[in-house]
């Protein structure tokens, strides 16, 4: 049972250029959504949904609807993302699949350049006047990190890869995506915005992600709906980068004619495009996909765009996400079989990991991410994970080596300068 909407007054007015939405954030319950510098950062919780099941998506969705059409808001900027909005973050499987929708007291945004602060509280409540003008401390770094094994060992990762290769092999499914965990701790409490200050700062392709302890840089957005219009970056097929920008080049071009990952990746479009197509017309599918270069990885991307059936009462961000995930990119291909396939071999629970991440205003604009290349936080813990893509022909210690390459962008952001 989600909970009654409550009655929310929100206000949005334009400000002055408030410098690295980064650096206005408290050191208590953040939200964050942003890339190169622009987006959404937010704080306090006016509102909440939790929501888990196999309905979490579709709660989540009719709460916002609800709290949506009994706002108070005014709102001077009007663009995708200022006036009411929630921050949401969803569980990868429907069993637990704890999962929460969020409405922050306060958000700053930014978009091409205009930048806005949102107050919201529930009516009889003052809204907080947050103080945009004090300089936090910088966050410190995390110290005394020791990192170990997570649920399964590197011996027994790979032998479960194995016998995934074995099952696809018998005909069993075409494509499992499996994951691994590793966890970092440290000698005190992590203040997240370090880590999320060195992502923003390296990967300013990716989007950088907070809500409820779960953070990481994300290259794959699932879904962004923006005015009726639809787009979803799919990304399969993946090298490791060397460091040598010329040997990576080499690579690059490799990967665009590797029968192994272009069929990996046409799975992953094919399902984003056949989930789409309900709420959708006019797609455009391009025929070839483009390389991706990140600074750990370069991955085979391609941008998927459609318009939504009737923008106003169509399907929103949220209720697009649900009907996309989980893509062939983190599930697989029969999606059924492949999740069957993960919670028999992976012996973890993936929490958030893989699943939608991201945000929505109160007109059902915003944007998803899949929450890859991330973390989940919990005090001085931190559980890092990645998985990979396995077809007929995967070999386990490469897989292994990749899903180390996917763990670089975290690991590498919990570091002392
Ligand atoms: C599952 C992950 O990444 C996904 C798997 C990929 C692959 O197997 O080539 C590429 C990008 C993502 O869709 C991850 O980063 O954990």
């Amino acid at each position: 049972m989600t909970p009654a909407p409550p009655r929310l007054v929100s206000r949005t007015v334009e400000i002055p250029d408030p410098g690295a939405l980064l650096d206005r954030l408290p050191d208590t319950d953040s939200f964050v959504w942003l890339r190169d510098g622009e987006g959404l950062v937010g704080w306090g919780r006016a509102a909440q949904c939790d929501a888990a099941g196999e309905d979490r998506f579709l709660d989540a969705s009719d709460w916002w609807r609800g709290v949506v059409a009994a706002a108070d808001v005014a709102d001077e900027v009007r663009v995708p993302g200022s006036g009411l909005v929630c921050f949401g973050g969803f569980g990868f499987s429907g069993d637990p699949g704890d999962s929460v929708l969020a409405v922050p007291r306060v958000v700053v945004g930014r978009r091409h350049g205009v930048a806005w602060l949102t107050t919201t509280a529930p009516e009889g409540e003052s809204a907080a006047l947050p103080d945009l003008v004090t300089a936090y401390d910088l966050p410190a770094a995390p110290v005394g990190l020791t990192t170990a094994q997570g649920a399964l060992s590197d011996e027994e990762w790979t032998a479960a890869v194995a016998d995934a290769v074995a099952r696809i092999g018998a005909g069993d499914l075409e494509k499992v995506v499996l994951a691994r965990d590793v966890v970092a701790t440290a000698a005190a409490p992590v203040d997240v915005r370090w880590p999320l200050r060195r992502l923003a700062r390296d990967y300013r392709r990716c989007w950088t992600f907070h809500v409820d302890g779960w953070f990481g840089a994300t290259p794959e957005m699932l879904v962004r709906r923006e005015r009726g219009l639809v787009t979803s970056r799919v990304l399969a097929g993946t090298i490791r980068r060397t460091g040598d920008d010329e040997h990576d080049l080499a690579l690059a071009a490799t990967l665009a004619r590797s029968s192994k990952d272009l069929e990996e990746h046409e799975y992953a479009v094919r399902s984003v495009a056949d989930a789409l197509a309900p709420y959708c017309d006019s797609m455009n599918l391009p025929d070839a996909p483009f390389v991706l270069h990140l600074p750990n990885v370069m991955h085979l991307a391609t941008d998927v765009a459609a318009v939504v059936h009737d923008t106003g009462a169509g399907a929103n961000a949220l209720e697009l996400a649900a009907a996309l995930h989980p893509s062939a990119a983190v599930g697989g291909t029969p999606t059924k079989a492949a999740v069957r396939l993960i919670s028999e071999v992976e012996g973890m629970d993936r929490g958030r990991y893989a699943a939608p991440v991201g945000w929505m205003d109160g007109s059902g604009d915003g944007e998803y991410g899949i929450a890859l290349r991330s973390a989940h936080l919990d005090g001085a813990t931190v559980r890092l994970f990645a998985g990979c893509g396995i077809v007929a022909d995967s070999d386990p210690s490469a897989e292994l080596a990749e899903s180390e390459a996917k763990l670089v962008p975290v690991r590498d952001a919990l570091r002392g300068e």
